[in-house]
């Protein structure tokens, strides 16, 4: 298989693993490209599909798998991952982080696996898009210097003291509920990463897509919910709102932030989220 590495040095510890990306690739004869610039991976995997690669594969966390993925969806090339950002939650959901051994393992051995991706408000995602705190803290974290699990901490604490839950209604296929969502998320994949489920029965080849909405955090429901975040039943705590579907709009009082995989976008107050079914090929560990 003709093969490209596309590498972002930015996120968590791509740097670490540089090296030995690049030893393995020099065995396959395939190119390994470094980012310069956020969205620069889309542009670097759009010209490698222009050159004829079979397999692209994205060596950092989700933002950069995003980036890579959204040039691949449609296509019949397929999407490697080599999960080292800050929290890889397709990597994880996947079976594919882990050491970079493990990683290489499975772009050697392992099979071409069609998955579901979604669209929010016009952006392709793969693993989970949302809006409210999530969309703020990434925004926030994103503007940070430096990056890692620590600092996402740090500034999530900040963050939650900052936002306020919004009055939203959502339209989940044919029916409608009105909810006052703290964050909200719809997944494709089950976790936002590290192994935080927000929707822990999540499938991404199901052809649905799980939506969560949270209440605000008190004193009271912080650390429930971020113990049932972390054990998989985030969608049975009290006053979390679960639907699956294949559509939703939620309109929500102002126009704000939203992610896709951690890319922050400006949006309306009405956000529409649709799935794609069977639209990426992504390698896999044989089952
Ligand atoms: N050369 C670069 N300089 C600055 N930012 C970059 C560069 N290349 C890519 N980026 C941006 O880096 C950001 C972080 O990338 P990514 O999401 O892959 O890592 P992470 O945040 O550590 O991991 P995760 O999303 O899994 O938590 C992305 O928004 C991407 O657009």
């Amino acid at each position: 298989m003709r093969t490209r590495f596309i590498v972002n040095r930015r996120s968590g510890r791509a740097n670490r693993v540089l090296a030995g990306v690049r030893a393995f690739a020099a065995q396959l004869g395939a190119a390994v490209v470094l980012t310069e610039r956020p969205r620069h991976a889309r542009d670097l995997a759009t010209t490698a599909l222009d050159d004829g690669c079979e397999l692209i594969v994205a060596v950092g966390g989700d933002g950069t798998m995003n980036e890579v993925g959204s040039a691949l969806i449609g296509t019949p090339a397929t999407l490697g991952l080599i999960p080292c950002g800050s929290g890889d939650g397709l990597g994880r959901f996947l079976g594919l982080h882990g050491s970079l051994s493990h990683s290489l393992e499975i772009l050697c051995s392992g099979r071409p696996r069609p998955i579901d991706t979604g669209v929010a408000d016009g952006h392709p995602f793969i693993n989970l898009a949302g809006l409210g705190f999530e969309a703020e803290l990434g925004a926030r974290f994103n503007r940070l210097e430096r990056r890692g699990f620590l600092r996402y901490l740090s500034t999530g604490a900040r963050t939650l003291h900052a936002c306020h839950s919004q009055r939203c209604t959502i339209t989940a296929d044919d029916a409608q509920v009105n909810v006052d969502a703290f964050t909200l998320a719809v997944a494709n994949s089950a976790q936002y990463g590290n192994n935080a489920l927000i929707a822990p029965h999540a499938r991404v080849d199901d052809g649905q897509l799980d939506l969560c909405a949270l209440p605000a955090a008190t004193w009271f429901n912080v650390l429930p919910l971020t113990l049932r975040l972390f054990s998989g039943t985030i969608d049975r705590a009290s006053g979390v709102v679960h639907r699956r579907g294949t559509r939703f709009v939620v309109e929500r009082p102002a126009p704000g932030p939203l992610h896709t995989d951690g890319e922050i976008h400006e949006a309306g107050r009405t956000v529409e989220f649709a799935i794609r079914p069977a639209s990426l090929r992504i390698m896999c560990p044989v089952p």
